[in-house]
């Protein structure tokens, strides 16, 4: 693939024998959108016998008018934290899930700091599949933790990194006791690059979109999705990709600075935004091309400038996401500090999980908020607290 190798498609064959990249399908026909949500673009997707869905896709793209009359540009938040089980997964796994379910496999196996685990056990247990999940031990959000457990998924805690689990769990894929659905799985990604077919139908001009990165699968679907919408017919708009990492897991920005194509593995990832805790991600390879081909760029936030600007979201546009989510618009507005985006510009936020899942770090938001608590122990008494705050506004 990066070698320039075409293969027939095959459920398993996710990495090229020649070079080892991982691969890509490409499509020769085109075709039309129809219908809703991920399967709205079927022509230009992987055609599994069964289709295993919970209507995911077709996230509502709503502009944020408080912060874009603060910042100065056209800010647009894509809401994929509405998807079924809360995160954009859901449009990677009814492309993998039903696959997985088209080909006979009994077993699903994915390593995750929380989303792509609680997506894919939710699919596969739609589709009569068992899903067997790979995480960090005392790594993941304690909602997410839930969501997979109660979903009857198998959790295996591996001592390390995300990415420790992620080796084991490919090394599972690879000895044939399991079908992969991590990003390494290129069907999955077809699904998550409806995301730019998505916003090509909604807006009229998109300069910029800014995406959190972790394992770099999404940034570089939505990418290919730009690239090919012409062949359904779509607006051909390339705006330009802006990666966004965690100060403390952030091999992409690094590579990026260094004008490198590969990533030095980061051995102990750190950061309050447990969903992109990621120090070696697979997808880095494409991930770079994607944003150079698209004249983006790639930076880094700190926890802090993540925190704050969930709690920002919060407050100007009551929309609760997890801090990995946050990282996108704590990039965009260092990016407007630097001047690098400029005043005017139209730019895509891709809110990528929701708040709920992450309750540890919304009581840091709260904080952050200033909670507004107080106590009465009759009705007489709560009444003239609220005299006291309407008096107070
Ligand atoms: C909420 C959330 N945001 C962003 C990401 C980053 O996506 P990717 O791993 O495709 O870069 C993830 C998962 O990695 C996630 O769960
Ligand atoms: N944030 C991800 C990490 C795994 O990424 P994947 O895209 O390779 O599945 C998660 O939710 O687990």
């Amino acid at each position: 693939m990066a070698c320039g190798s075409k293969y027939p498609s095959s459920p398993r064959l996710f990495t090229c024998p020649k070079c080892g990249g991982l691969l890509e399908p490409f499509y020769i026909d085109g075709g039309s959108p129809r219908g809703r949500g991920v399967w709205r673009y079927r022509d230009l997707l992987p055609r599994p016998r069964r289709i295993v869905t919970m209507g995911e896709g077709s996230t509502p793209l709503v502009k944020l008018e408080n912060l874009s009359r603060a910042m100065g540009v056209e800010v647009y938040g894509k809401l994929e934290f509405l998807n079924p089980t809360g995160s954009f997964k859901d449009r990677g796994m009814t492309v993998g899930v039903s696959i997985a379910s088209s080909f006979s496999y009994r077993l699903v196996v994915a390593a995750s700091t929380g989303n792509t685990a609680a997506s894919m056990a939710a699919y596969a247990r739609r589709a009569g599949l068992n899903p067997v999940i790979l995480i960090p031990k005392g790594g993941i959000a304690s909602g997410k933790l839930s969501q997979i457990a109660a979903l009857g998924a198998w959790v295996l805690e591996v001592e390390g990194s995300f990415d420790d689990a992620l080796d084991a769990a490919r090394a599972a894929a690879e000895k044939g006791l399991a079908y992969s659905l991590n990003s390494i799985n290129p069907y999955r990604l077809e699904g998550q690059k409806t995301i730019a077919f998505e916003i090509l139908e909604d807006v009229d001009r998109v300069d910029h979109v800014v995406v959190p990165v972790g394992n770099a699968g999404n940034i570089s679907a939505i990418w290919k999705g730009f690239k090919e919408a012409g062949l359904l017919g779509l607006p051909s708009m390339r705006p330009r990709m802006v990666g966004v990492q965690a100060e403390g897991a952030s091999p992409l920005y690094r590579a990026w600075v260094e004008k490198m194509d590969s990533v030095e593995r980061v051995r102990n990832p750190s950061t309050i935004a447990s969903a992109i805790r990621i120090g070696n991600p697979v997808n880095a390879a494409k991930a770079l091309a994607a944003v150079r081909e698209s004249d983006g760029l790639i930076i880094s936030v700190s926890d802090a400038e993540i925190l704050k600007a969930a709690a920002t979201l919060a407050e100007n546009e009551g929309m609760l996401v997890e801090p990995a989510s946050a990282a996108s618009l704590a990039g965009l507005i260092k990016l407007r500090n630097q001047g690098i985006i400029a005043s005017g510009s139209s730019v895509v936020l891709i809110l990528t999980g929701h708040g709920l899942k992450d309750p540890r770090a919304l009581e840091f938001i709260a904080s952050s908020a200033g909670v507004r608590r107080a106590y009465a122990s009759t009705a007489e008494e709560a009444l003239l607290k609220l005299e006291e705050i309407a008096v107070g506004g």
